[in-house]
């Protein structure tokens, strides 16, 4: 059986006196991909600041595996544009890594011809694969990943997504990784969570060969990529709370608030 990596019980947190995550129950494997979806404002990054162990929450429990290596890619870099930084010098910061392993991590992400590149002159999606290898130098036994795809062109984002999926095989690791979009869920994904201050439905993406508009719209790509399909029995206003008039509605097997 598959080692649990982190779990997640009865997660809580407030910002600003309101809630932001009320009672979140998550639990990730080695080997196992899960996608964190939700609009603006769901909670996502504040759920991921949680695992990371850089937030702990005043609800709940967070447990981690010992020793628990973790491989962080942020939704974006942020650099002094004047800073003269190369590819790899900014990977070396990552410690004890050598010019070969800053080339093997490249190698992984398919970009070992960046290594001599300025780091400002790379574009958004050389960017993002640049990061993916900053996070495989830190031999992780759990890559977290916010946004991986932002920024990228939708062929592009197609494939960060199938070398994310080759990564997790390669090295058994845990993957849980954010999306903004309701619709893009690669189809490797073992799970995916839908969020909106709580765990509003989730389970497995199911596949959308049979549309022929997302086929269309991403051709052969298409099959690579699942959407995951919604059944909420609630909806939510502007501030994420639950309408007053649904909270008569029937509990279901995916639904996992109280
Ligand atoms: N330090 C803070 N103080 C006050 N409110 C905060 C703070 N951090 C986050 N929030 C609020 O918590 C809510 C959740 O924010 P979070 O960044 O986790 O959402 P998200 O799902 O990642 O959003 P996005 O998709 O826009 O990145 C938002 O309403 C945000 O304004």
């Amino acid at each position: 059986m598959s080692q649990v990596l982190i779990e997640l019980s009865g997660v809580g947190v407030t910002r600003g006196g309101r809630p932001v995550l009320r009672d979140i129950n998550l639990q990730l494997k080695a080997g196992e991909i899960v996608t964190l979806i939700g609009p603006n404002g769901a909670g996502k990054t504040t759920l991921v600041r949680c695992v990371l162990g850089l937030l702990k929450p005043e609800q709940g429990t967070v447990k981690r595996t010992a020793r628990l290596r973790i491989g962080y890619m942020p939704q974006k870099l942020h650099i002094e544009a004047t800073l003269p930084l190369t590819v790899e010098r900014f990977l070396r910061l990552v410690p004890k890594t050598s010019r070969a392993e800053a080339v093997a991590a490249l190698t992984e992400v398919g970009a070992a011809h960046l290594l001599d590149s300025p780091l400002q002159q790379v574009s958004g999606g050389e960017q993002q694969r640049i990061l993916l290898a900053r996070a495989l130098l830190h031999a992780p036994q759990l890559l977290v990943l916010d946004e991986p795809v932002q920024g990228v062109d939708v062929s592009g984002q197609a494939e960060l997504y199938r070398l994310i999926g080759k990564l997790r095989q390669r090295h058994g690791c845990g993957v849980l990784m954010v999306s903004h979009d309701l619709h893009l869920v690669m189809s490797a994904t073992d799970q995916v969570i839908c969020l909106n201050q709580h765990v509003c439905c989730s389970g497995h993406p199911e596949a959308v060969g049979n549309d022929p508009a997302f086929v269309e719209m991403f051709g052969q790509d298409a099959k690579s990529l699942a959407i995951y399909q919604h059944h909420h029995d609630h909806s939510h206003d502007l501030h994420g709370d639950v309408h007053a008039a649904d909270c008569d509605h029937q509990h279901s097997g995916g639904c996992q608030h109280g």
